[in-house]
């Protein structure tokens, strides 16, 4: 897939990896919307990436991505601005055991509210929906059960998606990325993050033991990945021991 003149939407890209998502696709020649909950940091990266990158083809708009107001106008508002959409990456999740309801919310209805708009909106003209997981996705994570679940149910849900004939018919492509610890405000955890069926501190073994990466290498691997148009249904690991990975799961017959 060339980037040039692809319109892309990001959700939680005011910061972190959504930012670098957004910045790597720019680069590439992409038109992109990022979009946040977060007003200020979302207008502030805007201001930062249009400066940086000379360009004007970034835009910012308000989106929470558990309101679905707040997810229909992110799709129309791109559509009025650019023309249509070609990319959609949910990105936006946080990490919270103790308020665990939001972070099902948001990790894993938001991306199911923001995988179903955008179906609707590349039926007519194909395109690529990246939904970001993580190693907490793929393997079992003690110190973080919730967060592990919306992170399953992140790859369970794309993976169907992927295997649908409809979805096959219309070109568009799902594909999950899976990396592990990423040096960003995420892993500011404090232990209010935390209750007794989940640990600070095991968690914080996992980042001893994986190290942390660094959001380019992540930037590098999610480029590869919406590069690949043969990798419907694909999980993209990325790890500093393993680095770069794509897996294929069994499918199930259609
Ligand atoms: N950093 C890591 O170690 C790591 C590893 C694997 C996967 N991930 C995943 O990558 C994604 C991005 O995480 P990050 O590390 O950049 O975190 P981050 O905290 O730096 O950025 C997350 C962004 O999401 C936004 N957000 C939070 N709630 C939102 C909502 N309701 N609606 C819209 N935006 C919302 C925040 O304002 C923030 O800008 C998340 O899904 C996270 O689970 C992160
Ligand atoms: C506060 C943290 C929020 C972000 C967390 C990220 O999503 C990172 C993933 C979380 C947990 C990772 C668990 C690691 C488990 C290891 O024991 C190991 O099994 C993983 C091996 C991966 C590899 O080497 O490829």
């Amino acid at each position: 897939m060339e980037l040039v003149g692809k319109v892309a939407i990001v959700t939680g890209a005011a910061q972190g990896l959504g930012r670098a998502f957004a910045r790597a696709m720019i680069q590439r020649g992409a038109k992109v919307c990022i979009s946040d909950q977060n007003v200020e940091k979302g207008n502030t990266s805007c201001v930062a990436l249009r400066k940086e990158l000379n360009t004007a083809d970034v835009n910012f708009v308000k989106c929470d991505v558990t309101q679905q107001d707040d997810m229909k106008n992110m799709f129309d508002d791109t559509v009025r601005r650019y023309g249509g959409v070609d990319i959609v990456v949910n990105n936006a999740g946080i990490m919270n055991e103790r308020t665990w309801s939001s972070c099902v919310d948001i990790n894993l209805k938001g991306v199911i509210q923001g995988t179903l708009l955008a179906l609707e909106h590349l039926q007519e003209r194909g395109g690529v929906i990246i939904n970001i997981s993580s190693i907490a996705g793929v393997v079992p994570v003690a110190g973080a059960p919730v967060y592990t679940a919306t992170k399953h149910g992140v790859i369970g849900f794309t993976r169907s998606c992927s295997v649908n004939p409809k979805v096959k018919a219309a070109n568009i492509r799902l594909a999950c990325l899976c990396p592990t610890f990423t040096d960003t405000p995420i892993l500011d955890m404090t232990d209010d993050h935390f209750t007794s069926w989940s640990s600070r501190q095991n968690l914080w073994k996992d980042v001893e033991q994986l190290g942390i990466m660094k959001v380019e290498t992540v930037a590098q691997g999610f480029i590869q990945l919406l590069l690949d148009k043969d990798n419907n249904g694909a999980i993209m690991t990325i790890s500093p021991n393993r680095g770069i990975q794509t897996k294929y799961y069994p499918k199930a017959r259609m």
